[in-house]
């Protein structure tokens, strides 16, 4: 099987030896693609590489019937429709690490230009003016840099104002005192930190509580003469409210490597002495590009070979040491939610997933996912999988709720799933028996001892002498051969459930027949 990744962007030709040395990837490079020709070419691809110029769609991929991974040799994944992605069971990764040294270093590069003019001092020589007074600047050395997000790349950037004998005032959502202790920094609130900075930079990723973060009310809250620098995104600044500013004196510079339209060759802010810039240019470097490109390379590798990729988006990533523990328990998670499901002909209004034994310390969340693929799997076909199962489920209006409990019922291990339809409550159990793989040990109140695979025949009857042997004669009738029967009834007499495995796929004609007799109460086959 050969696998096809387009890469649509420039990427380090040298990064991407992952997949060039893979036997069964074919690349192609095919860059400055319209949206359209990239629609018309996606469904012959298996994943896609993008660095930031190509809008990845959500025509373009529901228009990649078979599209696996989108990879972002980068960061910022706002050039990526996540949701489309998620929706049609498109992993996202991305490389958060391999430029987080560049963007910091060209922030420093920023600030330091900006605070001594450079760029406007080697512009105006360029042009034979030798102007020493237009371009005094000021020195960072006691100011205070006020950084807004302390993720990878705003602590890099924090640390090294540090080293310019700069305060440093951040806010984070997650920055505690004690972290801030330790990088020796203040922690402030974002009005707190807008107040008292001589230079502000900005280092989040831009979703809709930061976009406009810095608008002309925050503008208006900063010292006279403040200087701010955008290396994240464009669109996290108000450059309308930016430029009245400037223009009113009010912040006198700006150093912006990115814009809210990019290209931004025409933009007004341009226009202004006090604004430089650069186009996106923060990850531009060879060591960067290189990272970024090997990352998402491998992590392409990883998932086109059925392994776990590193970087997910779209999918909350596991730690490999709790994946192996739980990686075991894929199979039963899955069968579990197939085998309950057959089940029912009503609507699944909710899921209960009980995890218990020695499932009750680890991160289920996969076990979820897989037990939601098994249970939709058959409304959705193969368009379900571990990355849409859960906002599949949730479209559909449907309640999950993970339970852990320390009762395990005898077991080292079980899972237990309980659908709550029109019908009322069905639940089925299964645990992991050491050496002997998985077994479903309970439907509904009775204990039973099933390898889930094969062939089934599920009967809900009367506890009554002769059910067995009927069952027996019928489906001779038809040839099908039973290979394993178990029975369980709550009393004497009382309601009893029936478990065949039979060797050949479950036919209409056997189903029929059974139902024929007016024996049984419900008699469904379960194909695992
Ligand atoms: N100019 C360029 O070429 C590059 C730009 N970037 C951009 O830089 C930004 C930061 O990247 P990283 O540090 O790698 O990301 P990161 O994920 O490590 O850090 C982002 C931080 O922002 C914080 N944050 C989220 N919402 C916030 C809010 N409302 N207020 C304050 N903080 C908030 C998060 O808690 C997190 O700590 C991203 O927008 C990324 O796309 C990254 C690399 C290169
Ligand atoms: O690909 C690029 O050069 C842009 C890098 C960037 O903005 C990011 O990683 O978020």
């Amino acid at each position: 099987m050969t696998y096809r990744v387009l890469i649509s962007d420039p990427l380090s030709e040298d990064g991407i030896f992952p997949l060039r040395q893979a036997s069964t990837i074919k690349v192609d490079v095919k860059t400055d693609l319209t949206e359209a020709e990239l629609v018309a070419m996606m469904p012959m691809y298996d994943a896609l590489l993008v660095r930031s110029q190509t809008k990845v769609t959500r025509a373009i991929i529901a228009a990649a019937a078979n599209l696996k991974i989108i990879g972002r040799a980068g960061v910022g994944v706002d050039n990526i429709d996540l949701t489309a992605a998620t929706e049609h069971g498109v992993i996202v990764v991305n490389a958060p690490d391999g430029n987080t040294n560049s963007a910091a270093e060209h922030t420093v590069a920023m600030l330091m230009a900006l605070a001594r003019k450079i760029p406007q001092a080697y512009y105006a020589l360029k042009q034979q003016k030798w102007d020493r007074k237009a371009h005094v600047g000021v020195e960072l050395k006691g100011k205070t840099l006020g950084v807004i997000g302390l993720g990878r790349i705003g602590r890099e950037v924090a640390l090294r104002a540090k080293g310019q004998r700069m305060k440093v005032m951040a806010y984070d959502p997650f920055l505690t005192e004690e972290k801030a202790d330790q990088l020796g920094l203040i922690k402030g609130t974002v009005d707190e930190v807008i107040k008292v900075a001589d230079f502000i930079t900005i280092h989040t990723p831009l979703l809709k509580e930061t976009k406009h973060l810095i608008n002309a009310d925050a503008i208006s809250k900063m010292k006279t003469g403040v200087q701010i620098v955008n290396c994240a995104r464009g669109g996290i600044i108000d450059e309308e409210a930016l430029y009245q500013a400037i223009v009113a004196g009010k912040v006198a510079g700006a150093a912006l490597d990115v814009f809210e339209q990019e290209p931004a060759t025409d933009h007004k802010l341009l226009q202004l002495p006090q604004v430089i810039a650069t186009p996106h240019l923060g990850a531009s470097t060879i060591e960067a590009q290189e990272s970024v490109a090997v990352d998402v390379s491998y992590d392409v590798v990883r998932l086109l070979n059925g392994d776990l990729v590193k970087n997910p988006v779209n999918l909350p990533s596991v730690p490999k040491e709790v994946m192996k523990k739980i990686e075991p328990f894929f199979y039963l998670a899955e069968k579990l939610g197939v085998f309950l499901t057959s089940l029912t002909k009503q609507v699944i209004k909710e899921i209960n997933i009980y995890y218990s034994g020695e499932l009750h310390d680890v991160e289920v969340g996969p076990l979820t996912r897989n037990t939601i693929k098994g249970l939709l799997k058959h409304h959705f076909g193969n368009h379900i999988n571990d990355v849409n199962a859960a906002y599949l489920a949730e479209q559909q209006g449907i309640l999950i709720n993970e339970h852990i409990t320390s009762h395990s019922e005898g077991f080292i291990n079980l899972i237990k799933v309980e659908i709550k339809t029109e019908d009322g409550t069905k639940t089925v159990a299964g645990t992991l028996l050491q050496g002997l793989g998985p077994r479903i040990v309970q439907v509904d109140s009775y204990n039973v001892d099933l390898v889930p695979e094969g062939h089934i025949i599920f009967i809900r009857h009367q506890d009554q002498p002769g059910a067995i042997g009927k069952v027996g004669t019928l489906l001779a009738k038809n040839q099908t051969n039973i290979a394993t029967m178990q029975v369980g009834r709550s009393t004497v007499g009382g309601d009893a459930i029936m478990l065949l495995t039979v060797d050949e796929e479950v036919t209409e004609q056997d189903l029929a027949l059974l139902n024929k007799t007016n024996d049984f109460k419900e008699v469904t086959g379960v194909e695992l």
